[in-house]
């Protein structure tokens, strides 16, 4: 597209754009590195060997330019689809531990779950465009996490 980026307002224009995606997950919160008795230390209920489920929502945020062509930060259809490769395909209905290479070693933890999807997204997403993963665990439990 060759009109310029400021557009009929004369200056650029920034814009956060957020997808909220729900998924269901069953996880346990245990750690290789820690004795038994040590994950039940700092673990408590939720290393119990039978796990748990969430039912989690994912909000993706994407930060940019709001093109003066299509008034759009990105299309929602494309975010959809990164959503989806992301995040539905791999986690939901999943048992994370077991089902997702990545937390065969890793705690499946809210933050580390964050971390897992910020680094596929950025990788799916248009460069420079992914500026947050917020997730929520429960009503009470939530995680931001922006890259850092
Ligand atoms: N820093 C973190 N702490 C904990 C995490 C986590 O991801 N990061 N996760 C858990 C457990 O997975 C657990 O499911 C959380 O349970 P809980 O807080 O009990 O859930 P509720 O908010 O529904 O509980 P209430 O009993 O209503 O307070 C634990 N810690
Ligand atoms: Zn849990």
């Amino acid at each position: 597209m060759s009109l310029s980026t400021q557009g009929i307002h004369g200056h650029e224009r920034i814009g956060f754009l957020t997808r909220v995606q729900s998924f269901s997950a069953c996880h346990r919160l245990h750690s290789d590195l820690l004795s038994d008795e040590e994950n039940k230390e700092v673990f408590g209920l939720c290393n119990n060997p039978n796990g748990h489920g969430h039912n989690y929502k994912v909000e993706v945020t994407v930060r940019g330019k709001i093109h003066p062509l299509t008034g759009m930060v990105m299309n929602i259809t494309d975010m959809k689809k990164c959503i989806q490769d992301v995040i539905m395909t791999p986690l939901d209905h999943k048992n994370l531990d077991k089902d997702v290479p990545y937390f065969s070693n890793v705690v499946s933890t809210t933050e580390n779950l964050a971390i897992y999807i910020w680094d596929n997204m950025v990788k799916a997403l248009p460069s420079n465009l992914l500026y947050e993963i917020k997730i929520h665990e429960t009503d009470k439990n939530i995680i931001t996490y922006r890259g850092e």
